[in-house]
């Protein structure tokens, strides 16, 4: 399996310098130095290094199981790493002055069902020193025609801009979204993006754990890939797909998935919904000209560069959501 990363011996250490241009000199937001977290016998993260800073947007990637929300988890305070430190704004975590500049979107937590929108957001401005107005923090989520609703009858995907709501009251300058866009509509997603892009854009710093490759293609600063527990990439896009190096060949011809697996080079084979062969290969040169040496009629033919979802595929050997 490639590694994507930089640094000595193929791994970046905490302290090397990020790559994502105007936010490089500024003060890292939180500093994550070989952590790991085991849970009985299960090593759920394992020896990640990982700096967030102001303005950046960072989409967290990984399969199910892959330790993203015990990573989440260790960074907010909310569990002690096995091994290795967290610091947030130069604080432990727990401490009370970091957690009042941090923001969280986990899964569900827009609280009881019984309060209403309004009370909820009034409850949630209780727990933090400098808060955002309702009025305010409501409008950015297009909820503000929605401030009398009870919690419980609000939809999948109002629940999930309310949690949005309540993740920005204390004025976060580090918000972590675990699936932010999970429930939404394709016009809800859009405005959720657009608000997380205005929110770096003030140089807040924000971590968003997706299995959505295409949105983190599209929001993201920079993506890191875990497996495993393990940080395997880390870096844009661009640098990830090009490191990956695979292409994606589609094409038909009259031979098992198997032979076109076992040819050097190819990460994955599957079938697209029209019946082609759909190969991620570091070598498509080598294996059109194996197959047409072989003598195999190929048809439909197209090869294509690479993007993150196909990437992913050639990291994780495992297919994207
Ligand atoms: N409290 C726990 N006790 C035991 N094992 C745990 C516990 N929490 C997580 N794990 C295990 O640690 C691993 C990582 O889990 P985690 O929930 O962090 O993954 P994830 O990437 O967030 O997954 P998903 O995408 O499914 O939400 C999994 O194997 C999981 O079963």
């Amino acid at each position: 399996m490639p590694k994507v990363m930089g640094g000595k011996g193929g791994r970046w250490h905490c302290c090397d310098r990020p790559r994502t241009g105007r936010v490089e000199h500024m003060k890292p937001m939180a500093v994550l130095c070989g952590v790991s977290r085991c849970f009985r016998g299960t090593t759920a993260v394992d020896s990640v290094d990982l700096v967030l800073r102001p303005g950046e947007i960072v989409a967290l990637l990984g399969p199910n199981g892959a330790g993203k929300s015990t990573l989440f988890d260790m960074l907010l305070g909310l569990r002690n790493p096995s091994a290795g430190t967290v610091s947030v704004f130069g604080m432990p975590p727990t401490a009370r002055r970091a957690r009042a500049r941090m923001g969280a979107m986990l899964q569900d937590t827009t609280g009881p069902a019984g309060l209403t929108v309004g009370e909820t957001v009034r409850l949630t401005q209780r727990l933090y020193p400098r808060v955002a107005p309702a009025g305010e923090l409501l409008r950015t989520v297009d909820l503000d025609g929605l401030t009398g609703r009870r919690v419980g009858e609000l939809s999948g995907g109002e629940r999930q801009r309310l949690s949005l709501a309540l993740a920005l009251t204390g004025r976060p300058d580090l918000l972590v979204l675990d699936e932010p866009t999970a429930a939404l509509d394709v016009a809800g997603r859009r405005r959720l993006l657009r608000a997380i892009r205005r929110l770096a854009a003030q140089d807040r710093s924000i971590l968003l754990a997706t299995h959505d490759l295409r949105e983190a293609q599209e929001v993201a600063d920079r993506v890191v890939v875990l497996h495993h527990g393990r940080k395997i990439a880390d870096g844009t896009t661009a640098e990830i797909v090009g490191a990956v190096g695979v292409r994606r060949v589609q094409l038909r011809a009259a031979i098992r998935g198997e032979e076109l697996a076992n040819h050097g080079g190819v990460r994955s084979v599957s079938r697209t919904p029209d019946g082609r062969f759909d190969l991620l290969t570091t070598d498509p040169e080598g294996l059109l000209r194996t197959l047409v040496t072989a003598g195999h009629r190929i048809a439909d033919l197209t090869v294509v560069d690479a993007d993150l979802e196909s990437a992913f595929v050639a990291l994780t050997g495992e297919e994207a959501a």
